[in-house]
């Protein structure tokens, strides 16, 4: 088994501007992470979409989810030529299709060479050996995807770290399967499998990288822990939502930063902060963080507790929601439910309602993208067109949003820069309740002088 990788343009390789001396990672296995969803040939990658919705859920949504994951490929570089659905009570458990929708799969990508197959759904080790077997391209599956993109986002030396770390912890127990599909892409002929002894090798240095990371992780967490106490005094204010909603736009807008704000999904992974002075406000400390989306898996969001840190200690949290998008309403639940996970969820908020430029109003919802798409149009699934969903006027879901929560709610364009004399107003005004709340005594200021800051 070739152990050794070249340096060959146009592929990543994580973690190689690592410049932190190996420890126990003699023969580093970076290798192993070269199972690439975005395109490192000079042409595009192509890939299938695969979906299992369960009965009950509307083909709407399923169109919804289909999009987005379309989103993520294109984010990694790649174009998704076709999509596949099977409605099931839930995934096979050999295969997460049935036999005759593998045969239909196997058959399109074979005629279409396509580069590979990419489930809306995290597989198990064996279902990714079973696929891999029977369709013979890279298979990707919804964790696999979000860590390449993250991969190719990450910047700061925490970040990269926490990627790989997350990395290898995904792969550890995929080990065995994924080696055959490594061979393939080295061009695999003459190439034999490696046998029991190695891959327990490898099993072995996989390990000890995961160790030498997460050490290096709370030696990263420990510089920034004792950076942060030095803010003292200092209201807090973290950035969360929905990756996309304009978390850095309003950044950029508020705290003056150059955040790198793109229409793609994970344009930030690293944690960025600002001091932010308001007119005649409180100053505070501003964050901008990685976005969620769902189905995140744990496992993810516990590699990246550097970086969640940044919410978890926030005082005050700005939830961004990008209100032109139809499935809003369930971006937001995913959020709540992701700030829960990592015990963020009691903390003061202020709602942000962003994109109100785009926002349409209407009766009823555009015909999915799914014809658009190249949908298997199928009778495992067949398009319906007439689901209603009410987009009301903005000023009516203004006055239901104000009248419904107890959070106060503000509706912006941050690229059109729209009502963002409100958001400084409520922003403004919350700071300051906070922090003369927590420091009844002190100046508001007065901690600025501090070197670090
Ligand atoms: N139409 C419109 N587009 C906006 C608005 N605010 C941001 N955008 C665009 O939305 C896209 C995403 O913006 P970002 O600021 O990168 O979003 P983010 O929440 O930081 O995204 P991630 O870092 O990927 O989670 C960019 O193309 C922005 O230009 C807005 O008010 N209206
Ligand atoms: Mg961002």
């Amino acid at each position: 088994m070739a152990k050794k990788e070249g340096n060959r343009s146009g592929t990543r390789h994580i973690g190689a501007t690592d410049s932190t001396p190996a420890r126990r990672d003699a023969k580093t296995p970076q290798h192993l992470l070269k199972v690439k969803t975005h395109a490192t040939a000079k042409e595009r990658e192509t890939a299938v979409l695969v979906s299992v919705p369960p009965r009950r859920q509307s083909d709407l949504q399923t169109t919804e989810y289909l999009d987005e994951l379309a989103f993520l490929i294109e984010t990694a570089g790649a174009e998704a030529t076709k999509r596949f659905v099977q409605k099931l009570e839930k995934p096979d458990i050999r295969s997460y299709v049935g036999e005759g929708k593998l045969a239909e799969i196997k058959a399109w990508v074979q005629h279409e060479k396509s580069s590979m197959v990419v489930f809306d759904d995290d597989l198990s080790p064996s279902q990714l050996r079973n696929l891999e077997a029977e369709l013979k391209v890279k298979i990707v599956d919804r964790s696999l995807l979000i860590l390449d993109i993250f991969a190719l986002r990450a910047k700061s030396a925490t970040a990269r770290t926490q990627v790989e770390l997350a990395q290898y912890q995904y792969l550890l127990p995929r080990l065995t399967g994924l080696w055959t599909h490594l061979d393939k892409q080295r061009g695999g002929v003459g190439m034999k499998g490696p046998g029991e002894t190695e891959i327990e090798t490898d099993r072995r240095v996989v390990r000890d990288r995961i160790a030498f990371l997460k050490e290096k992780l709370e030696d990263l967490d420990k510089q920034a822990h004792t950076q942060r106490k030095t803010r003292t005094n200092t209201i807090r204010v973290a950035l969360v939502g929905y990756t996309n909603v304009g978390k850095s736009t309003i950044m950029n807008l508020l705290g003056k930063a150059e955040v790198f704000a793109e229409n793609k999904l994970f344009a930030t992974v690293d944690a960025t902060t600002r001091k932010v002075v308001l007119d005649n406000h409180v100053p505070f400390l501003l964050s901008d963080t990685v976005g969620f989306i769902r189905k995140l898996p744990t496992k993810l969001i516990e590699s990246f507790k550097s970086t969640l840190d940044e919410i978890r200690e926030a005082d005050l949290l700005m939830h961004v929601v990008d209100i032109s998008h139809p499935a809003f309403e369930e971006h937001m639940e995913v959020v709540n439910e992701t700030l829960r996970e990592i015990g963020a969820s009691d903390k003061p908020s202020i709602l942000v309602f962003n994109k109100i430029d785009q926002y349409q109003a209407e009766e009823t919802q555009p015909a999915p993208a799914l014809a658009l798409a190249g949908a298997d149009e199928d009778d495992d699934f067949p398009v319906d067109f007439a689901e209603p969903a009410a987009r009301p006027p903005l000023a009516e879901l203004e006055a239901s949003y104000m009248a419904r929560l107890h959070d106060p709610v503000v509706f912006i364009s941050a690229q059109q820069k729209e009502n963002i004399d409100a958001l400084r107003e409520l922003l403004g005004r919350k700071v300051a309740e906070l922090y003369h709340a927590r420091y009844p005594y002190a100046h508001p200021g007065e901690s600025w002088a501090t070197p670090s800051e």
